[in-house]
Parts: structure tokens; sequence; C-alpha cells
């Protein structure tokens, strides 16, 4: 069957307005055999302060606790650039490469994709964007993915592992953001 076109939906936060041009970001092409979803997260931080953090491709591991260390094999840190990550003992994985596609600093969007490695999400692929919350000086987190659904598994079980990893990844970021605009406001 030809791929289907899905948009992640998911409700946003109120008083976040969400511009055509970035809901294009969180369209995902899907193959017959793969799942896609979105986590949604509000930071109590300015979004340059967040954009800081999220930007940094050659050190994801300052927020995403499942990784122990990374190094960026190819290029510079930017778009094309390639990492390999190495993850914390317990998980099912050992290591995986990634290759920058997006990081737009006007409009905060990175994106990542997953070329290679030992772990179970094959052809992973995540969209992450970063509004500025009408409401104070807060920014509203979106994070969409598509992956492969590993032979076994069902697309529910995969969706809910990989929502829970990137929910806890943007838990870890919201709380080291917000330790950073605490002290940039001291
Ligand atoms: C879900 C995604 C990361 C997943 C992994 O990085 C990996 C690619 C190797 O280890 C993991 C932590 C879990 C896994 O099984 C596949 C979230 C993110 O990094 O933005």
């Amino acid at each position: 069957p030809p791929p289907t076109t899905l948009t992640t939906f998911f409700p946003l936060p109120t008083g976040v307005s969400f511009p055509d041009m970035v809901s294009a970001y969180h369209f995902h092409t899907l193959g017959p055999n793969q799942c896609c979803s979105a986590v949604v997260q509000t930071i109590n931080a300015p979004v340059e302060t967040v954009w800081s953090v999220v930007r940094r491709f050659d050190n994801p591991q300052a927020y995403k606790h499942f990784l122990k260390s990374c190094h960026v094999i190819v290029g510079d840190g930017n778009v094309g650039s390639l990492r390999e990550v190495h993850v914390i003992s317990g998980l099912p994985a050992a290591f995986s490469t990634e290759r920058l596609e997006i990081l737009d600093d006007e409009h905060h969007v990175l994106s990542f994709s997953v070329v290679g490695g030992v772990h179970r999400l094959n052809n992973y692929k995540s969209v992450t964007t970063l509004h500025a919350s009408n409401k104070g000086n807060g920014t509203v987190v979106v994070e969409s993915f598509v992956v492969d659904i590993p032979p076994g598994n069902t697309r529910e079980d995969t969706c809910t592992f990989v929502d829970t990893i990137v929910r806890c990844n943007l838990q870890s970021l919201a709380q080291m953001a917000e330790n950073m605009a605490t002290k940039e406001s001291l």
C-alpha cells in the first residue's frame, strides 16, 4: 500500500498558537509498518534558554539521561553531522548512530534520524520544535517521531516505549532549563 501521510494530532496546551509553517515540520510520511506519535512539554523558561540546550547535537546527554556518552564522528555539529551515542546499561540498546537533519536557529527546529547502531528502533526520526508560550515567559516543546515497528512488537507497544523515553527526556530538559532560567535571573 502507498505510504500514508499522518499528521501527528495532539492537544496543544492553551495559549499556544501553532504557526502553519511549524506544524508542517510535524507531518510524517508513514510506511506500512511504522508508527508515529508526539509529546508536548511546557517549560517555565524562555525559548532561547531551552533552545541553547536542545540545539547542541554534540551534547544530547546533557538532558537525555538514557545516554552515557556522545561523539560527533562526522562533521562539525551542523546539518549532515553524524553522532554516535552510547546508552546506559539495562536498555535493549547499546549505541546509536544519528544524523542531524534540521537545525534551524531562527524557527527553533531540530530534527535527527537514526542511521545505524545496535538497538531496536530502526528508521527512527524525530522533529523537535520550540514555541514561546503566550502565557508568561515560557516555552512549549513539541517532539514528534516516526519509527519502524520492530518484528514481534505491536504498534501500540512501540509507541508506548518511545513515548516514555521522549517524555522522560523532555521532563529532564524542563528541569535543566528551569534551573538555568533561575540562575540567569539571579
Ligand atoms: C527514543 C529516542 C532514543 C532512543 C535510544 O537513544 C535508541 C536510539 C538507543 O537507546 C535509546 C535510549 C533507546 C532505544 O532503544 C533506541 C529518544 C531520543 O533520543 O530523542
